[in-house]
């Protein structure tokens, strides 16, 4: 058809022409401007996309950072570190620093892969500028994780919740985009002044009525340049707002500081309230009525201990501040005070909440005393603690350690803080493994120990570097019998010229392992011995137990009580049952023996057995006089 209209056309021009014009057929394209990407619109498609998507991409870390932070607050390392001497302020600087340089190679990567794609926001404005607002956006970044993460516990909440509050910033700018623009007092939320600034430097590239933005453009009275300045004031208050938080939000562990900071208490000069060597006697009262725990702090007080002790406590008080106001402080330790020689194992028994890991922890340095004093390996906790971390080893309650780090990369680590020389750590690493049989595990991440192996780990870092004082807390808790006789024999092996001192609920443990034994309830140490002297004290001689046939209970009672001496104690008394206490006379047991035989079964007595009492019954006799004085 068009073939024929042409040819018509064509014979109607030559006719006109006479020859001199003729229609030639073919095929050619529109003609198109060259920036016109085929639409007719001179756009930069990707810049568009750009816009929307530019914020998503630089705040993508903010995150990652947060549930650093708040895994780190979950698993502790901190206060492992902090038990091992190191400063909070150098691990936050640290992080600090880590997470600017991933921002920064992040930021990098968007630029360069922006320079590739040849989008005009990267391609045409300053790259000085650019990399300018990337710095001061990357510092930004990190310092409002580091806010966020205070307000978090748990790492799954603060995944969902920092990507949600992102989210919703990004929703929000788009939708108020124009507003944001005009009114500065968005630019107060940090995010909202960059996404503006990147909004702008991208706009300024698709819109070819307006230059592309240059270096020479950012100066005072510019847009940007004011954005930039308050990204800049955002960027200081954040951080003060995260020193504010860091000192008034509770930890778990260390002290925190009311709202209002007591800063009228600052402008007072700090008076020094102890002094080691005349510490006496004038401190809080000790409440245990117990002859050992009186002659213990007797002999300390008045100076009567060899000078070489590793570990001395002068009336050692931890006051915990109130949680509500209004409340009074809660006494955690009420007042301790003992010396404990070298080659000694102490035990600290005591119930849930008789104050051993907070006597602990105030001796390590996680919180401050009260009121006290203390000496480990020679050094005052108040002043020397630098080289009291040098000489001393722990072993939390709870492994610390870090799933993706080899075993030898902890020790490495823990060396490190403890100041062992590079020279010496490998040497020291081997020592310390093989003290507790984990020389094949070196290069094993921790992530593929067994409970059992990453308590033995959590032990060699408490020995790493052979420290002078080692204190264990609860090192045997949750694992099975056969791994915890072995803990038991390394413990013993590694006892040698150390001090160790050693919490535990298993009474089995504490007699197995430990010279003394202290037990502690209500933040007051009871009594402190060994575990005979305990027992004797303490217990209630031996114990008389049988089952016996019911219709004969009455005569057999009446004959129980005629055997025993009168100091005897019916601990229980049923039909079928008893269960008798007393202190025998000399020979006594023998005799009992020998009548209980002939007459059993004269009073239908089945089985019966006589015992001495355990530590176990010392403990709950101690621990149930202790409830009834903190009544
Ligand atoms: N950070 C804290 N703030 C306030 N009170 C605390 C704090 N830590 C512990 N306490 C309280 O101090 C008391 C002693 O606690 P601590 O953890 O020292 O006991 P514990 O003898 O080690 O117990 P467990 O055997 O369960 O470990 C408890 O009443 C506890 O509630």
């Amino acid at each position: 058809m068009l073939y024929f209209v042409t040819e018509w056309h064509s014979s109607f021009l030559r006719k006109i022409t006479d020859n001199a014009a003729t229609i030639t057929q073919g095929f050619r394209s529109f003609p198109i401007l060259k920036e016109n990407n085929g639409f007719g619109i001179n756009i930069d498609v990707a810049s568009i996309f750009g816009v929307v998507l530019y914020p998503w991409g630089v705040s993508f870390l903010i995150p990652v950072f947060v549930i650093g932070l708040v895994k780190e607050k979950e698993e502790r390392y901190l206060i492992m570190m902090k038990m091992n001497g190191m400063k909070p302020y150098v691990y936050y600087i640290f992080t600090y620093l880590t997470d600017l340089v991933l921002c920064m190679a992040s930021m990098f990567c968007f630029i360069i892969s922006g320079l590739l794609l040849n989008m005009k926001l990267f391609t045409q404005t300053s790259l000085t500028v650019l990399l300018l607002e990337f710095f001061i956006w990357s510092n930004v970044q990190v310092i409002l994780s580091f806010a966020l993460s205070f307000f978090f516990k748990r790492n799954g909440t603060a995944l969902v919740s920092s990507f949600l509050i992102i989210m919703v910033t990004v929703v929000l700018y788009f939708t108020l985009m124009e507003e944001v623009n005009n009114t500065d007092k968005y630019f107060i939320w940090a995010p909202f002044a960059f996404y503006n600034i990147l909004t702008t430097f991208a706009q300024d590239s698709i819109l070819d009525s307006t230059p592309y933005y240059q270096l020479s453009d950012f100066v005072p009275g510019d847009h940007v340049f004011k954005v930039t300045m308050y990204l800049i004031a955002d960027y200081f208050i954040l951080l003060l707002i995260v020193l504010y938080l860091s000192a008034i939000v509770p930890q778990e562990y260390g002290s925190h500081k009311p709202w209002h900071l007591n800063i009228l208490k600052c402008f007072k000069k700090k008076k020094r309230d102890y002094d080691y060597d005349s510490y006496s006697f004038n401190s809080f009262d000790d409440q245990s009525k117990d002859d050992d725990v009186k002659a213990e702090r007797h002999r300390v007080l008045s100076g009567n201990y060899d000078r070489n002790c590793p570990l001395v406590i002068k009336n050692f008080r931890k006051e915990y501040p109130p949680r509500v106001k209004g409340d009074k402080s809660h006494v955690a330790v009420r007042s301790a005070t003992f010396a404990v020689e070298e080659n000694m194992v102490f035990g600290l028994l005591g119930p849930n909440g008789a104050g051993k890991t907070t006597l602990i922890h105030s001796l390590i340095g996680v919180y401050s005393p009260t009121a006290g004093v203390a000496k480990l390996a020679g050094y005052d906790i108040n002043t020397d603690m630098k080289q009291v971390y040098k000489r001393i080893g722990i072993c939390p309650q709870h492994d610390i350690l870090w799933n993706d780090l080899t075993v030898e990369e902890h020790l490495l680590f823990y060396g490190r803080l403890k100041g062992i020389t590079r020279k010496k750590e490998k040497e020291a690493v081997t020592e310390s493994l093989s003290s507790v049989g984990l020389l094949n595990f070196r290069t094993r991440k921790v992530k593929g120990l067994s409970g059992g192996e990453k308590r033995r780990l959590s032990i060699a870092i408490a020995i790493m570097g052979n420290p002078k004082v080692v204190f264990l807390d609860e090192p045997t808790t949750g694992l099975d019998p056969d791994v915890r006789r072995l803990i038991w024999s390394i413990l013993n092996d590694i006892s040698q010229n150390k001090t160790i001192m050693l919490t535990t609920h298993s009474m089995e443990e504490a007699e197995v392992l430990c010279n003394r034994i202290a037990i502690m309830s209500h933040g007051t140490i009871r009594c402190c011995n060994t575990s005979l002297k305990l027992k004797e004290l303490y217990g209630s001689g031996f114990r008389l137990t049988y089952n016996n046939n019911p219709q004969k209970y009455k005569e057999l009672k009446k004959f129980i009580a005629s055997i025993l001496p009168e100091n005897y104690k019916i601990v229980r008394d049923l039909a079928s049952n008893s269960i008798y206490e007393f202190i025998p006379s000399q020979g006594l047991l023998s005799q009992l023996f020998e009548i209980i035989d002939q007459h059993k079964e004269q009073y239908g007595i089945i089985d019966w057995g006589i015992s001495q009492c355990s530590l176990e019954e010392v403990f709950l006799s101690i621990i149930s006089e202790g409830d009834a004085d903190a009544e």
